[in-house]
């Protein structure tokens, strides 16, 4: 597994406002917006491309585009809906999965409860989307769902993570497949209830307000 913590002054100060407690959830969800623009410009790095020549005004140029099969990106609902604006943006021409995944907050372990993903995903790049990277239990089986359908590039953008979800991710892919995490920061550890610390709190619950 790679990790990347995007080091930005950009990226602290809209991180800063995103923890802040007093934050409402229309400036939150702006803030997500504008941090997955700049967590992705890093994510996309590596995107496949293939060569092609457009004709200018004034000549023919060598250039490059995205090459086929195009990238897919897979937001994890709820809150990884915050950032799927903000990464088709960037990737208009991917095509878009979902994956329905709570939490247990008791057990910790994870209810999918919907995909709609194509089924063959070899050969594709995945973009997985969700803020929290905390026990590590919901991006891991995210994960080897499309690992399952022969993905074997996944890059991961997350707003934060804790090192304990970090670690549990990379022992349990080991080396099946390249899987990436581009984060905005790496936190302290979780606390008692699973909790990234300081973190900021339920993202779904601040995006989208509380339900039960
Ligand atoms: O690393 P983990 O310990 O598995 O926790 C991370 C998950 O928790 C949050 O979702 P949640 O389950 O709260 O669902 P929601 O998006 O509907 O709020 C978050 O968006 C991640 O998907
Ligand atoms: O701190 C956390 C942990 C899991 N899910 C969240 O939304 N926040
Ligand atoms: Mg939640």
């Amino acid at each position: 597994m790679h990790l990347i913590d995007v080091d930005h002054p950009l990226i602290d100060h809209k991180l800063a406002v995103l923890r802040d407690r007093t934050t409402n959830s229309a400036v939150f969800r702006q803030l997500v917006d504008e941090l997955v623009t700049l967590l992705a410009y890093e994510a996309t790095r590596h995107v496949r491309t293939e060569p092609v020549e457009i004709a200018t005004p004034v000549a023919v140029a060598q250039c490059h585009r995205i090459a086929a099969p195009r990238p897919i990106v897979v937001p994890i609902l709820r809150a990884g809906l915050g950032m799927l604006e903000g990464m088709t943006r960037l990737l208009p021409t991917a095509e878009v999965g979902f994956l329905g995944m709570k939490r247990d907050e008791r057990t910790l372990e994870v209810d999918t409860y919907a995909n709609r993903l194509p089924d063959d995903l070899s050969g594709r790049q995945c973009f997985i989307v969700d803020p929290m990277l905390a026990t590590g239990h919901t991006l891991t089986d995210a994960t080897n769902y499309l690992l399952d359908r022969g993905a074997r590039d996944v890059t991961a953008l997350c707003l934060l993570a804790a090192p304990e979800g970090l670690t549990y991710l990379e022992e349990a892919i080991g080396d099946r497949a390249n899987v990436t995490v581009v984060t905005a920061a790496v936190d302290d550890h979780l606390n008692e209830l699973g909790y990234i610390v300081p973190g900021l709190g339920d993202a779904g619950d601040r995006l989208y307000g509380i339900v039960d």
